[in-house]
């Protein structure tokens, strides 16, 4: 065989710009074709395979890490928010950061020690944030925190995690795709007035009741959704009564709404981020800070009401009066930052 043969062709796409997530083999190879990336990002989009950070100057402005203390980022994703906060430690002092996705945390892990963050800086562990207590144990108390809920771009964008009906994958939606059941698994077993209640709690669904309905009618006949377009389809049906000029909108944002919603359920998210904010004051040091970004109200109100309760006990010192927003600059750059609301605690 000659070398021409055993060269690994990369994957061919029709037309001249790459579509499907794996045709982007440019963007998914960030380190190697920065042109790319930054032209990319230009234009407002997020390349394949990568999240950019969002809030990084507001939360590095609140958190005033020093070198010497000890953080923790509790949802590590790609990493740049760990790398900021590990910039400001100047090789002093120590970060702990956690993820539940063991197909990101792998390649992040990799991608900050070859930036020069080893074990000596940075303790990477596939854990779930409610289990603070349990690194907290390892740790000592932590001086900053960080939690930006919700998915990243790299589970967004890879079809093969199921998270947008904009592309053809599995019904899937898990953070941890090893644990726990699948959304799709998840419709097979739900009743058609618990789906109503998971639609309207966890996303405000205006058509919940249609949308469970269509569902729940297809699963009776046996004719189970496995696929995210299956599932956008069946949405599509069940909203044909909406008026032609604005059905197009209608469903996509009740396929927004259902994916969220079917999110939130098969993760927990609710449950666990409660979980994390009682356990929250107990593992920070006096005078310790955290910051939380929220990508819904369902988890903005959580966060409020907790800092605002934990506030009038005197647990904490100090919150956010208002919500803090990224500038209008940045949701220009960044379009997946503009459902962002970032709110800060200061322990007493
Ligand atoms: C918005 S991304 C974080 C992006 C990151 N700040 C960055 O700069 O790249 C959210 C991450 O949190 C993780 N995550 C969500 N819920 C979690 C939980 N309960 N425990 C640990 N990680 C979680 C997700 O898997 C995802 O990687």
């Amino acid at each position: 065989m000659n070398n021409q043969e055993q060269h690994k062709r990369r994957v061919r796409y029709k037309g001249t710009h790459p579509k499907s997530y794996k045709e982007k083999y440019k963007e998914l190879q960030p380190e190697k074709y920065k042109d790319t990336i930054e032209r990319v990002i230009q234009k407002g989009s997020t390349p394949a395979g990568m999240h950019l950070s969002i809030c990084v100057k507001e939360i590095l402005e609140f958190l005033q890490i020093k070198p010497g203390q000890i953080g923790l980022d509790a949802t590590l994703g790609y990493g740049g928010h760990t790398l900021e906060m590990l910039k400001c430690l100047r090789g002093e002092g120590h970060m702990y950061a956690l993820d539940v996705d063991p197909i990101e945390i792998v390649k992040t892990k990799k991608r900050l020690k070859d930036l020069g963050y080893d074990e000596n800086l940075l303790t990477i562990k596939q854990l779930n944030f409610k289990d603070i207590d349990q690194v907290a144990k390892e740790a000592g108390s932590f001086d900053f925190m960080l939690a930006d809920l919700g998915v990243s771009s790299m589970q967004i964008d890879n079809p093969d995690r199921g998270f947008s009906f904009k592309q053809e994958g599995p019904l899937d939606l898990r953070l941890n795709p090893e644990k726990g059941l699948s959304a799709a698994e998840r419709l097979k077993e739900v009743t058609q007035e618990e789906l109503q209640g998971m639609l309207i709690e966890n996303s405000d669904e205006p058509y919940a009741k249609e949308i469970a309905k269509a569902i729940i009618s297809k699963t009776k006949k046996k004719e189970y959704i496995s696929t995210t377009t299956q599932l956008q389809q069946v949405i599509g049906e069940a909203l044909a009564f909406i008026p032609e000029d604005k059905r197009k909108e209608g469903v996509k944002k009740s396929c927004q709404r259902t994916f969220q919603a079917l999110r939130i359920d098969v993760n927990s998210e609710f449950e666990v981020l409660e979980e994390f904010l009682e356990k929250l004051p107990s593992v920070l040091s006096k005078g310790g800070r955290v910051a939380i970004l929220t990508f819904h109200s369902g988890e903005d109100r959580l966060v409020k009401k907790s800092f605002k309760r934990l506030l009038r006990e005197g647990v904490y010192s100090e919150i956010a009066t208002e919500v803090i927003r990224p500038s209008t600059e940045e949701c220009n750059r960044n379009g997946r930052a503009r459902s962002t609301k970032m709110r800060w605690a200061i322990k007493a």
